[in-house]
């Protein structure tokens, strides 16, 4: 039985916290958290996106709370509640540095942000900025990370498939490990990945968790991997379930979210086995683009890597960083709305 939306609010708080660089057009990040028997957990659909889509983001929040996902090495309320297997060691996942479509200028502190990553995910295909931005952000990023330095692109399917393979056999030449969503579509993605012939990798992103069939993609044979988020998905077991099915290699990423909702990026992440030293490094590094976080020990990378443990808020930075009264309501009615298509 799921919790209701009452019991969902209960202890529900609504935060609004300031991002040190914009990122995907914001520069801050609102988000509803809840605490359930498990521990706390995140809700936090960006704000336009419509009620069909947020209703996986709360099942992934509920599910986190509410839904027994124990923590590798026993740390979390979790195991307490649902009796833990024999204790493992601390496990931790490496991550990669995540760079905005910010000036080139302007990487190498960018990276500092991000302690001991040797992958970095760059963001490319901004709109209103060109390949030739693109090249040279991506060029200060090696630069910074030296040869052995993992680089990835993600365009946010911002291209057309003539760009994409314009652009990527330029990039390519500075060294990818691979392309995230070069173009919005399956067969777009298809024909990238053809016409690139493996000249540059193929990851699929929005064309899995936006995706109403999130398999199509890998049926289609359009990517070489899968970026998967939790809550988008519906949660650890949902998104665990997906890469399965998909039998694809799978990096986990976040969904900007708080150090709450990077933890349940890191459950899936050890639920998929990466969270070991030599695992391709997942998007899970993003609390170090938040100017605040509701935890005085965010989840940001040290040694390149995060641990997968359960967060709880401080309340004192619960309430610094409170939303106004009237986005704390519009936050508690979309949880409504999204509770009632459970
Ligand atoms: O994967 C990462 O390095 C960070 C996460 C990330 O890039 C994203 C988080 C949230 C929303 C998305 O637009 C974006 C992505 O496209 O992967
Ligand atoms: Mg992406």
């Amino acid at each position: 039985m799921l919790p209701s939306a009452d019991v969902l609010l209960e202890r529900a708080r609504v935060v609004s916290l300031p991002l040190t660089t914009r990122f995907r057009g914001i520069v801050t990040r609102e988000l509803l958290l809840l605490e359930g028997p498990d521990g706390w957990a995140e809700f936090s659909p960006f704000v336009e996106y419509g009620d069909a889509e947020t209703a996986n983001w709360l099942a992934a929040a509920i599910e986190f709370g509410w839904g027994g996902i124990a923590t590798p090495g026993g740390n979390g309320r979790a195991d307490a509640a649902h009796g833990s297997p024999a204790p493992a060691a601390a496990a931790s996942v490496p991550v990669n540095a995540t760079v905005p479509a910010i000036p080139a200028a302007d990487v190498p502190e960018l990276l500092a942000r991000f302690p001991g990553c040797r992958t970095a995910k760059v963001k490319v295909a901004e709109r209103g900025q060109s390949l030739a931005d693109d090249l040279a952000r991506v060029r200060a990023v090696r630069i910074a990370l030296g040869p052995e330095g993992r680089i990835r692109v993600d365009a946010n399917g911002g291209w057309t498939v003539d760009v994409a393979t314009a652009a990527l056999t330029e990039l390519a030449e500075v060294g990818l490990e691979y392309a995230e969503q070069p173009c919005a579509t399956v067969p777009e993605l298809a024909a990238v990945r053809e016409r690139l012939g493996g000249l540059v990798r193929i990851a699929a992103d929005e064309s899995v968790r936006k995706a109403e069939d999130p398999l199509a993609v890998a049926r289609a044979g359009a990517a070489d991997l899968l970026v998967i988020k939790a809550q988008p998905l519906g949660g650890v077991r949902r998104a665990a379930a997906i890469v399965a099915e998909a039998g694809l290699p799978a990096v986990v990423s976040s969904a900007l979210e708080s150090s709450v909702g990077v933890a349940q990026g890191a459950h899936l992440a050890a639920a998929l086995g990466l969270a070991h030293e030599t695992a391709a490094a997942c998007g899970l590094g993003t609390a170090a683009l938040l100017a605040a976080d509701v935890t005085a020990h965010p989840l940001v990378p040290v040694a390149g890597a995060i641990p997968v443990a359960r967060v709880t808020p401080d309340p004192a930075l619960l309430a610094a960083h409170a939303a106004s009264p009237e986005r704390d309501a519009w936050w508690r009615e979309r949880l409504r709305r999204a509770r009632a298509l459970l």
